[in-house]
């Protein structure tokens, strides 16, 4: 891709020198139409009053990323783009692109969303036509079918057309806030009116164009509708040039991935100061029986009281030991009953009760000496507490 040598004046340099410069640079962007294989794309961008063409054209042709609180403070003028190829470099240059092997220099035009407004001067000799509407407007969209496109078709039937849902952040937005941060007069937003990406993909099928959502705050989906746009633009460009061999790897436009919502904030926890006084201490809970769920036995006669939250969270052995079944042993013998009056054999009885609590409570002191030592001497006999 053939780019313009960025010029920067020099402080030594006379103003006739600029004005050489000036003029060579001028000439050099109008060259853009004489460059062999660079496609001079010509997108017209239409859609209703205020709901962010030119915005979505500034996002493309400045990189200008603003705060959702600049972009709601500050206004563009309309038909800002239409000039700014021929008398800004930054804008020039951000104009060429490669797509799918092409080099291209896209020029998009802004025009008024003014319904009665005259805008075939805008539409000659277009390429591609982006017709937008407001995800946070449903007349827009409403009037995507019923005057946009039927203008468009009237004015360049054979152009392709992409339709684009503007301003998607507002879908996850804190609306309340928002409509505070708006000019003064600006219709307020409301929640019921913000439309889902079914709507906008609807419209689209029935229209027979491809569907696009952008947000300027959140910079998602600027580049994924002007590089479809192109696509669409140099697929309608081959075949009416079908000589043009360098366009034939270019694709369809393609479907666009969807957009993945700013996480929540996480919550806030907040932890209470510890308690003043000693007689609300944690601690108060090794002594007070009434707060046990464990007492430990020991030696048959000292007993400690203990709390299975915190065993269970110093030792993995405890934890097991409060995971097991300790229920009444008396199921097991009826069942064994049961079991020799149908004449079945019996069964060895499984583990349980008592037989796993001994079992587990010499685990840890037994573990070592590798089953050499069974039996209940091993170590102090836990009994789970009321
Ligand atoms: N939240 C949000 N607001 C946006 C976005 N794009 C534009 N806006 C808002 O929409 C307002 C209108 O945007 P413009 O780009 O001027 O709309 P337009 O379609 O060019 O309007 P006209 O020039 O009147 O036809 C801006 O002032 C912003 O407040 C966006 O992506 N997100």
């Amino acid at each position: 891709m053939g780019i313009a040598p960025s010029f920067r004046f020099q402080t030594s340099a006379s103003p006739m020198h600029h004005f050489i410069m000036l003029r060579s640079q001028l000439m050099d962007s109008d060259m853009d139409y004489e460059r062999p294989n660079v496609e001079t794309i010509k997108c017209v961008v239409v859609g209703d009053n205020a709901v962010g063409k030119t915005r979505l054209i500034c996002a493309r042709a400045c990189n200008a990323t603003l705060t959702q609180y600049q972009l709601l403070a500050t206004h563009v003028p309309t038909v800002w783009a239409i000039d700014q190829y021929r008398v800004c470099q930054e804008v020039l240059e951000r104009s060429r692109d490669v797509v799918d092997d092409v080099s291209v220099s896209l020029r998009l035009w802004d025009t008024f969303g003014d319904h009665h407004k005259d805008r075939r001067f805008a539409y000659g000799r277009s390429d591609v036509v982006v017709l937008c509407f407001s995800i946070a407007n449903p007349n827009s969209l409403h009037h995507v079918k019923t005057m946009w496109y039927p203008e468009i078709k009237h004015f360049c039937p054979r152009a392709p057309v992409i339709l684009v849902g503007c301003q998607l952040d507002l879908r996850y937005a804190d609306l309340e806030a928002v409509n505070r941060a708006r000019r003064p007069l600006a219709r307020p937003i409301k929640s019921n009116e913000i439309l889902a990406p079914e709507k906008g993909r609807e419209v689209a099928k029935e229209l027979g164009v491809p569907y696009y959502e952008t947000s300027v705050v959140a910079q998602f989906g600027v580049k994924d509708v002007f590089d479809n746009a192109i696509r669409a633009a140099l697929i309608s460009r081959r075949h009416l040039q079908f000589w043009k061999s360098h366009l034939r790897n270019v694709q369809r436009p393609l479907l666009q991935a969807p957009f993945l919502p700013p996480k929540p904030p996480p919550p806030i926890i907040t932890v209470p100061a510890p308690p003043s006084s000693t007689e609300e201490h944690p601690g108060r809970l090794l002594e007070d029986p009434l707060c046990a769920d464990v007492i430990l036995v020991l030696q048959e006669r000292q007993r400690l009281f203990a709390h299975k939250i915190y065993l269970a969270t110093a030792s993995s052995k405890f934890y097991d030991l409060f995971l097991m079944d300790l229920g009444p042993e008396e199921e097991e013998e009826e069942g064994a009953k049961k079991e020799e009056e149908e004449g079945r054999p019996r069964r060895a009885p499984p583990l349980c009760g008592r037989d796993l609590l001994m079992r587990a409570a010499s685990f840890d002191v037994c573990e070592s000496s590798e089953g050499e030592a069974t039996g209940p001497a091993c170590g102090p006999a836990p009994a789970t507490g009321p």
